[in-house]
């Protein structure tokens, strides 16, 4: 193909960060396209069925305190549905099933957390989830893993495991691959309280579906979206960025925003080279490589939710949907590899394993870690990598812009965040290109 268009920014990924920074351009005035590798809008986040349900592969859960996804939530006139809370718990302790009512699962993960980020007499770990730059010894405790504090702390066997069991399905890894800053950022955000951040986590989503939000943001910003795009290069010369996409067509424009996940960034050829700093991110990767699964059951009188050790192949089973003899449930294990969840043999092993009357009809999932334009599920910073993030992305590389969930200042990894950064880089974006024409 010879196709060739200039632009005043071309946008590289159309999740979250790349149309919330289009739009933002747009609404300057200024001529943009976005670049998107697949044959849909919404990267992480996609709507897609089981059967005759939706469901979300992807990205699910928003909250108020989200206050960019929200503000989107809101404008859309889109609806809110509410999951079921968790049913009898199931928890496997020194490889023993036994029963936990809610409220002490509940309780048992307060306590857990209240020591795991210090809050009472020394305070919270973290005060401002906003604040990175300002918070004493932020190095030593995005140095430490999650397990490394947990080490310290003097749990019981079912604490033990209900703690690394909810935090894990958190950072969908094992608890020694994060850093102990992301997840402080994430109880911070969430007001250092348990049920006010599973309310932020796993409780509201959108009724129509993700996929849905952020097509009502594309369409009534009149988007410019070349979809099956995947970019190949990003060449800078003089004023001007080009890109080209796999199939050759080039795009010349004053600034680039490129909005892929971290790890996906080192697939792209740039040229100059972007810094070191970046590079070795994209290569050592976030850590959170896990599996969602959605699978369906039929007939069952109560439901069942379980918590496991975050070795097992799913380490939190819960029902996210009932209607009549049907439930629709989500599972997530640290291991995105450990079985197919597309496999409904594969997928009922493992629920029997986990509980003898568990048997699934239908089942799905996406394998987000090999999947080429995402490589990993939402962004889960390995220990150091919270503050070598924020330094190797703080400037940006001559014309090249950079966004997405991973820059965000409050919600790292979230649909939030990525709108948030993809927000706040568009607005540098139009402040260099009015530097231009002054
Ligand atoms: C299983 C799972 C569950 C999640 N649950 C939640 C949740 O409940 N709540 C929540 O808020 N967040 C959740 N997230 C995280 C959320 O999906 C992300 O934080 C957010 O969608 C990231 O947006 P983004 O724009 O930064 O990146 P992405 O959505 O990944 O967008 C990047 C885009 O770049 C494209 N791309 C990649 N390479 C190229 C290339 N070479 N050329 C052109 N395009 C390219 C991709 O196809 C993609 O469309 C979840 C994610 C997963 C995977």
């Amino acid at each position: 193909m010879t196709e060739h268009q200039e632009f005043d920014a071309v946008v590289l990924g159309a999740g979250f960060a790349g149309i919330a920074a289009a739009r933002e351009l747009k609404r300057q005035g200024r001529k943009v396209v976005v670049l998107e590798a697949r044959d849909r809008i919404g990267g992480r986040a996609w709507t897609s069925r089981l059967g005759s349900h939706k469901v979300e592969m992807g990205a699910t859960w928003i909250h108020w305190f989200q206050p960019y996804i929200w503000a989107e939530f809101i404008r859309a006139g889109l609806t809110l549905h509410e999951d079921p809370w968790l049913p009898p718990i199931t928890i496997w302790v020194d490889g023993k099933p036994q029963g936990i009512a809610f409220e002490r699962f509940r309780q048992i993960l307060q306590d857990c957390w209240s020591v795991f980020a210090q809050d009472g007499e020394t305070g919270h770990r973290m005060e401002l989830p906003y604040d990175l730059d300002s918070l004493d010894g932020a190095a030593a405790l995005d140095d430490l893993s999650v397990q490394d504090v947990i080490d310290g702390m003097n749990l019981t066997p079912v604490e033990r495991v209900a703690f690394r069991a909810e935090i894990s399905v958190q950072m969908n890894a094992l608890p020694e691959d994060v850093s102990f800053l992301s997840q402080l950022r994430w109880w911070s955000a969430s007001g250092w309280q348990i049920g006010l951040m599973i309310d932020c986590l796993a409780r509201y989503k959108v009724e129509e579906g993700v996929s849905r939000l952020i097509e009502i943001m594309a369409e009534r910003a009149g988007l410019d979206i070349r979809l099956d795009s995947p970019v190949a290069r990003v060449d800078q010369t003089g004023d001007r960025v080009v890109v080209t996409t796999r199939d050759g067509r080039t795009f010349t424009a004053g600034r680039v925003v490129t909005a892929l996940p971290m790890n996906c960034i080192k697939n792209v050829a740039f040229a100059p080279p972007l810094s070191e700093a970046k590079m070795a991110l994209s290569h050592e990767e976030h850590a959170a490589k896990g599996m969602k699964v959605l699978f369906q059951t039929e007939g069952e009188p109560t439901g069942h939710a379980i918590v496991a050790e975050p070795d097992a192949p799913l380490n939190l089973i819960n029902p996210i949907r009932i209607e009549g003899e049907t439930r629709i449930y989500v599972g997530f294990g640290a291991d995105g590899q450990a079985f197919d969840p597309t496999d409904l043999d594969a997928v009922n092993r493992v629920l029997s394993d986990l509980h003898p009357d568990l048997k699934a009809v239908a089942a799905t999932g996406h394998d987000w870690s090999t999947d080429a334009f995402s490589l990993g599920t939402w962004h889960m910073p390995r220990p150091g990598q919270n503050l070598r993030v924020a330094q190797a992305f703080a400037e940006p590389e001559g014309r090249v812009f950079f966004a997405g969930d991973y820059l965000a200042k409050g919600w790292v990894g979230f649909m939030d965040g990525a709108i948030e950064s993809g927000l706040l880089t568009a607005d540098r974006v139009e402040e260099s290109l009015r530097a231009d024409a002054a």
